[in-house]
């Protein structure tokens, strides 16, 4: 369901082109989970920020449920991720004025592709019943990073994006949460691509690649 085929990628910086991937297959099957690892600055969010089509490869080609980002202009990507792509970050980029359950419905609202029965089960799932109205500075770190896990599912995308997505909570809400991630990640059947640097978080996942000096390499999970 996703694809990348031979993606290159450089930056230009103040000292010349900095060549961050030279060259990344990669594929990932409808439902499967991967961690995605490697050294700082290795390249992890830029490849991430590809699949997503936040930004776009110098060579190669990347696809999602076989349509070929490079060939859609911007306005058919932006739809694309929004009806099959669910963005998780490290900052969980809330809508601070907006209550929960409006966080929670918004992917959903500019997808028009909201679902009740589903809302009210992912608040359910998320554990925050009962502060449906309450605004996100009045929740932990933890039911905030849920909430943005619950927004990105609340489209039932068929791919998840996640970048370092308990890199901000302490050890006990980080399984909490990685815990809650899986588990509505398997009930929706979506893919999973996760950034992360622990080994730990990585365990659980189906496979697990390495990002070193611009290409992938594949670890036993
Ligand atoms: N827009 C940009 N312009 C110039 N250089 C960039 C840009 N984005 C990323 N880089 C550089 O590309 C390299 C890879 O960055 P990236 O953020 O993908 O690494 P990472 O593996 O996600 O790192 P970390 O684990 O620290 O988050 C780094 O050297 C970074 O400085």
């Amino acid at each position: 369901m996703l694809s990348l085929r031979q993606v290159h990628k450089a930056f230009s910086t103040p000292q010349g082109e900095l060549p961050v991937l030279n060259g990344i297959d990669l594929s990932l099957d409808e439902g499967e989970s991967l961690a995605l690892m490697g050294e700082s600055g290795s390249g992890k969010s830029t490849l991430l920020h590809l699949a997503a089509g936040l930004d776009v490869p110098d060579q190669g080609s990347i696809k999602i449920d076989g349509q070929n980002l490079a060939q859609l202009d911007d306005a058919a990507r932006a739809q694309l991720r929004c009806h099959q792509l669910g963005l998780v970050f490290q900052q969980f980029h809330l809508v601070p004025s907006l209550k929960v359950i409006d966080n929670l419905r918004l992917q959903a609202r500019l997808a028009q592709r909201e679902d009740p029965e589903w809302t009210n089960h992912l608040i359910h799932r998320l554990g925050l019943s009962g502060r449906e109205s309450v605004y996100p500075e009045q929740l932990s770190g933890g039911q905030q990073q849920r909430l943005a896990i619950g927004r990105a599912l609340a489209v039932r995308p068929r791919l998840l994006l996640a970048d370092e997505p308990t890199g901000n909570l302490d050890e006990q809400s980080a399984d909490t949460v990685l815990g809650l991630l899986l588990e509505l990640v398997a009930e929706t059947r979506c893919a999973l691509l996760m950034v992360t640097h622990s080994a730990r978080v990585a365990a659980p996942l189906d496979r697990l690649v390495r990002l070193k000096r611009g290409h992938l390499q594949d670890e036993p999970a």
